[in-house]
């Protein structure tokens, strides 16, 4: 069976994650690497550190050492829709990487020098995200993520980012390794689950809910894998 990588930016996630695989064995390199089995396939899972420079290299270098033919990635965001709760979930349709501005040419903010702006996430493992959620009765939702190098715990500037690219949440990596996964042809879905809105109660609400809202992802991811 094909190679499936899971991908998380920090230690809860991954954890949560490392608690489905079965047969799991630590492997050497750039990033802390778990292989093991969950479900019907062979996994790989790589804690890739926080932002979108560390998120965009694991993700390369995954793709040249594993060559995976699917992959997911999962963790933690701020809801910048009001109508988002705390542990819904968001499916990524597609990211974009809201701190990129090369407006003073002319270009949309967001928009990379390629003309790429709104990066769709995996159509296939998208929907099989979302039939495997809905079956289980979670709340989730398909929308924009929009991601930066920057940890937004301000309403005014959530609101702005909402305005400006009709965005749903907001967190740190996923545009940036969608885009990379696209470009070197990895098919890959973008989940997550919200622990804050984004304004001055963010922090704490990050830390609180940060175990909650990664148990729920890898109860999906596990389940995506196993039906
Ligand atoms: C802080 C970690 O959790 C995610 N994350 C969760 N909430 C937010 C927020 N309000 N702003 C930015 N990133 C957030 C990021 O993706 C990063 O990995």
């Amino acid at each position: 069976m094909s190679m499936v990588a899971l991908f998380a930016a920090e230690g809860a996630e991954a954890q949560a994650l490392r608690g489905q695989l079965s047969l799991q064995e630590a492997l050497d390199g750039p990033w802390v690497i778990h292989q093991g089995e969950l479900g019907r396939y062979p996994v790989v899972l790589i804690e890739t550190g926080v932002g979108k420079a560390a998120a965009a290299a694991a993700v390369a270098y995954a793709k040249v050492r594993f060559n995976p033919s699917q992959s997911f990635w999962v963790g933690v965001a701020g809801a910048l829709n009001p109508d988002l709760k705390t542990l819904d979930l968001i499916l990524a349709q597609d990211a974009v990487q809201y701190d990129v501005d090369i407006t003073a040419f002319g270009r949309a903010p967001g928009e990379l020098a390629t003309g790429e702006r709104f990066i769709p996430a995996d159509a296939g493992l998208t929907s099989r995200v979302l039939r495997t959620a809905l079956a289980m009765g979670l709340p989730i939702y398909l929308g924009r993520i929009a991601s930066a190098d920057r940890f937004l715990a301000h309403r005014s500037e959530a609101e702005e980012v909402r305005r400006v690219f009709a965005a749903d949440a907001v967190e740190m990596e996923g545009a940036a390794a969608l885009w990379t996964a696209k470009r070197m042809g990895m098919p890959m879905a973008l989940l997550r689950a919200i622990t804050d809105q984004a304004g001055s109660e963010a922090p704490v609400a990050f830390e609180t809910f940060l175990e909650s809202a990664s148990k729920r992802l890898a109860g999906l991811i596990g389940q995506v894998l196993s039906t």
